[in-house]
């Protein structure tokens, strides 16, 4: 049998096939019907406001000779992307199917719709087919529509599962903000800290790109085919098209105007949101290589999952494969979504039509990001530190604390203290490279002309103790 027979469609990429549960709400926005019905409720809007006018023309027809709506045709209207589903979709396919043009297909099912009015809606009638698209090019009801989409699939569904992987990290920054965790520099034992401090760095830098996502502009323009609205004032020299551009992307469409454009919306927004979302996600990839290395030196213990498998072979294993899933998964929503930063920002002289293909990935290159987040949640939540290898790495890592005594040293010989000269020689020879326990560290402070305080300060330290203000910082992870 062949695969391509199989009814539903098997899918192609793992997004809509092996991951769907996980990337599934994204459908509701980023989907191509989802810009279909985008694009429907941006052409009835139109409609509505070309009819109905708003407040800035005293709420008159914007073209003369259009009927207002009323009420119950407006909902009429407003009920044809509520009601677009698998019929709808079919249908605006068969149109396309023939325009070669999905706005053109668009607008052909609007059309449709309006056939099927019931007769007492009286200004839903043939007649006002003209009124469809009137004045528009397609950009013009594709950048709203991909403004909307975006906006709500940022505000719905990727913005709250990453903001539920930085309140998970804050809470356990919380938690664990006095547990000792042995540094390391260059993967060799350095000046300790806290597993909480730690993961605060993390929140810290996650909260600073969700204020840039949170203040993200999301620009619209409708202003015809070169942005002009030459078309507008050959049919209606006596309107203030530029109001109703206003008007129209600011207050029914809920997006920042763009005056000033070619044919198409210059996309600078969007390059700007990408490069923010792939900023985070290189930040949440090093979360789960640090977290993956942590796993591996025992840091973070990880809860087996009953009844699944860890390795085919070796019984024993419990692989961190969420964190490996949502490494590999961040890796390629970047590579997508810096491509989307990258290339949409041009079009050459008032426009080509590289960007409509282009912008047909958005779902994916959000996709792979919100898979990603998605383990990366499900393997934070499997994790705790395991304190017996917390406190034996540090036990084993005495020389750390060369740092404090060489550092006390050269304040005590600053002080005038005498016999405090080479610190960091004198204390090189007793550590580097050797292994050293705490009686040598205490013999080591015996032996120096500290004064007593100096001295009671430095004996109490050990590497558990070691650790600063680690604690303390954690309140500034927000
Ligand atoms: O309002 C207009 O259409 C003006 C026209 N510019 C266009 N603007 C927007 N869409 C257009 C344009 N041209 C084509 N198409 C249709 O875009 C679709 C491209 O399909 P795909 O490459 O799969 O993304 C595919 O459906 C195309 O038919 C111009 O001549 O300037």
């Amino acid at each position: 049998m062949k695969l391509t027979d199989i009814s539903p469609a098997i899918a192609l990429t793992p997004l809509d096939g092996r991951y769907h549960n996980a990337t599934a709400p994204l459908v509701e926005y980023l989907s191509e019907p989802a810009l279909n019905r985008e694009r429907m409720r941006v052409e009835v809007e139109w409609m509505i406001l070309l009819a109905n006018g708003f407040e800035g023309n005293g709420n008159q027809p914007v073209v003369d000779g259009v009927k207002p709506f009323t009420e119950e045709e407006k909902s009429f209207l407003r009920a044809i992307p509520e009601d677009f589903g698998a019929e709808g979709i079919a249908a605006h396919a068969a149109h396309e199917a023939v325009t070669h043009h999905d706005v053109k297909a668009v607008e052909y099912y609007i059309d449709d719709q309006i056939d099927k009015a019931p007769a007492e809606l009286t200004n839903i009638n043939d007649a006002l087919k003209t009124l469809v698209h009137f004045a528009c090019t397609s950009e013009d009801i594709n950048n709203l529509s991909i403004a909307r989409c975006v906006k709500n699939a940022m505000e719905n569904v990727w913005t709250p599962a990453f903001k539920e992987i930085i309140d998970h990290l804050a809470e356990k920054a919380e938690e664990y903000k006095d547990k000792a965790l042995l540094s390391l520099t260059h993967g060799q034992p350095a000046t300790p800290t806290t597993l909480g401090k730690e993961l605060a760095v993390y929140v810290y830098r996650l909260n600073r790109q969700l204020k840039h996502i949170e203040n993200q502009e999301y620009l619209g323009k409708i202003n015809g085919a070169t942005g002009t609205f030459g078309a507008h004032l050959a049919a209606c020299p006596d309107v203030d098209w530029i109001a109703v551009s206003r008007e129209f992307v600011t207050n029914r469409m809920g997006l920042t105007w763009n005056p000033l454009t070619t044919q198409i919306e210059s996309h600078d927004w969007q390059a700007e949101l990408y490069s923010t979302v792939s900023h985070a996600n290189r930040i949440m990839h090093n979360l789960c290589v640090d977290v993956w290395m942590y796993i591996s030196r025992g840091v973070f213990a990880q809860v087996p999952v009953k009844g699944a498998t860890g390795s085919s072979t070796m019984p024993h294993k419990v692989n961190p494969i969420r964190f490996e899933n949502a490494e590999a998964n961040f890796e390629i929503s970047c590579s997508l979504l810096d491509t989307l930063s990258a290339t949409l920002v041009e079009s050459r002289w008032q426009r080509d039509l590289t960007d409509s293909t282009t912008q047909r990935n958005i779902g994916s290159a959000l996709g792979y990001s919100q898979l990603a987040l998605y383990n990366l949640m499900g393997g934070l939540k499997s994790i705790h530190p395991n304190d017996h290898v917390i406190s034996r790495e540090l036990d084993e890592n005495w020389e750390v604390l060369g740092e404090p005594i060489q550092t006390a040293m050269r304040a005590c010989e600053l002080r005038g203290l005498p016999g405090m000269d080479k610190p960091y020689e004198k204390v090189k020879e007793l550590m580097r490279g050797h292994e050293i326990n705490k009686e040598q560290v205490e013999a080591f402070i015996d032996q120096q002309s500290f004064d007593p305080e100096t001295a009671a300060r430095l004996k109490a330290l050990t590497p558990a103790t070691y650790t600063g203000v680690a604690s303390k910082l954690v309140e500034f992870d927000r």
